[in-house]
């Protein structure tokens, strides 16, 4: 991808204004597939390419209308309708129109190839919500939201995409904005008219509050991001401990050998489901033990690792046999592990108030688990509320709560300094100040045509 322009504001805007076209849908076969042609061209491009009873560009915004795709000899390339907005009502705030044809990639190719020749050139990833972005339709949350939308495989991820594209997010953030502009407000007062004496109440009731609602925010990133990103989640236990057993009872077939051999499971192997609204890759591990089998010892080492780099780890034991201790320290992570009791069908050789039973065969207990796995990856973070759902955002946050935990402590004219540097934080959260590199990361994990 060819580098961002070196600066926002006018510079980039002019950079910007050239005309872009992209196949927007998919590649591959489909019902329709659609051009997007956005930019001062746009129309004439349409012009060159659309025939039908009227001109795009003596069609008004807002309307659309159904003719014929042609080359540039005027063969026919397909039929097709060709929607026009004019700006700034259109995604970009430019002027867009769309080709939409036959879902066919010989089709698209052709319309595509058809609109560079008439003067458009390539969009770049992301560069139809850059422009959004650019025009100020979008912040930039709400522009992640959009790649997250697109991106998303699960139906949590799809509702959190969804709340951040409505703007949830940003109304968020700037109610925490709000409050500590009250805040400085009122430390600025107290720094101008120190004799008029300003309530302390009005400077540390604000400060309290953007603490509170920052930490809860945050505390909503590690949910967004396992929303978004998915979760692994390690089956860990000495051989016969049922692991594979879970796994297949889990995923709904028999993904994984399950024999009454102790070691039955070797190399490790992942099923994907969706657990809580959560994309969750299911790892089964070789029962733990000591081993003088080369490649069992192996996966034992395997196993070790993956609990480590696990997102969380079920940690399985044997109720129906004499209880044995997990060959695996648990206790530096205690948050990252759930406790299972398993084969409850079976007659208890023990029982531990601890672990959460369940039963592979008859089903039992796996409601139960499925709500502590939501628990333990998502929280408390209400459904309702908009989460940080990128790193980026979280960073930013993370900051702005520094500097308000800061100003809490100092002196007026430091923390109004400090305060200062938070609302700044704020800005880079939702895109208002934000350096250019950053924008261009963004944007960089788009695909082309969004
Ligand atoms: N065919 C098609 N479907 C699509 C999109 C698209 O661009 N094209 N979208 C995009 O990816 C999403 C819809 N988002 C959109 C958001 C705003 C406008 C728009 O033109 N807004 C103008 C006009 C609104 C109006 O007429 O009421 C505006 O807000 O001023 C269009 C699409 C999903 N579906
Ligand atoms: N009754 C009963 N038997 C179970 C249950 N879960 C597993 N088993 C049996 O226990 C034995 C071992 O099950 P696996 O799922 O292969 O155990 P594992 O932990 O994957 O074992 P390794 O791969 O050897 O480490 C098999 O005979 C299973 O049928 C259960 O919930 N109830
Ligand atoms: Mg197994």
């Amino acid at each position: 991808m060819a580098p961002f322009p070196a600066t926002l504001g006018p510079v980039t805007r002019s950079g910007l204004s050239d005309t872009i076209a992209a196949i927007a849908t998919a590649p591959g076969s489909a019902g329709v597939g659609i051009v997007r042609v956005s930019g001062p061209q746009a129309l004439e491009v349409a012009d060159g390419i659309f025939r039908g009873r009227r001109a795009p560009s003596t069609t008004r915004g807002g309307r659309f209308l159904f003719g014929e795709l042609v080359a540039d000899d005027g063969e026919v390339l397909d039929e097709g309708l060709c929607l026009v907005f004019r700006g700034p009502r259109s995604y970009t705030g430019e002027d867009v129109v769309e080709l939409q044809s036959h879902g066919s990639p010989a089709v698209l190719t052709r319309v595509l190839a058809r609109a560079l020749e008439l003067g458009a050139r390539p969009a770049r990833p992301g560069e139809f919500t850059l422009r959004a972005y650019l025009a100020g339709r979008l912040d930039l949350a709400q522009a992640e939201a959009v790649l997250g939308l697109v991106e998303a495989q699960t139906d949590g991820a799809r509702r959190q995409a969804s709340l951040g594209l409505s703007g949830a997010l940003g109304a968020r953030v700037a109610r925490v904005a709000g409050g500590l502009v009250r805040a400085l407000a009122a430390i600025q007062a107290m720094l101008d008219y120190p004799e008029e004496g300003v309530p302390d109440e009005d400077r540390a009731g604000p400060l309290l509050q953007a603490q509170a609602e920052l930490e809860a925010l945050l505390a909503s990133a590690r949910a967004g991001q396992v929303s978004t990103r998915g979760a692994r989640l390690a089956l860990i236990g000495r051989p016969n401990a049922g692991k594979s057993s879970l796994l297949n009872a889990l995923v709904g077939f028999e993904r994984s050998i399950v024999t009454p051999t102790p070691g039955t499971t070797r190399d490790y192997l992942e099923a994907g489901l969706e657990l809580a609204g959560v994309p969750v890759t299911l790892v089964d591990t070789a029962g733990l033990r000591e081993t003088l089998d080369e490649i069992e010892a192996a996966g034992v080492r395997q196993a070790r690792a993956l609990a480590e780099a696990a997102d969380l780890v079920l940690a399985l034991e044997d109720g129906s046999a004499a209880r044995e201790e997990l060959p695996l320290d648990l206790s530096g992570t205690p948050a990252r592990v759930i406790r299972l009791r398993t084969k409850t069908d079976l007659p208890a050789a023990w029982t531990d108030t601890a672990l959460l039973d369940v039963s592979a065969v008859t089903g039992a207990g796996l409601p139960a688990l499925r709500d502590a796995v939501r628990v333990a990856l998502l929280g408390d973070a209400a459904r309702g509320e908009a989460w940080l759902t990128t790193e980026r955002q979280a960073d930013a946050a993370r900051r702005a709560l520094e500097h308000v935990l800061a100003a809490r402590t100092l002196p007026d004219e430091l923390a109004s300094y400090e305060l200062e540097e938070a609302l700044r934080a704020l800005a880079e959260l939702t895109g208002q100040d934000v350096q250019e590199d950053v924008v261009d990361a963004v944007f960089r994990n788009f695909c082309v045509g969004k």
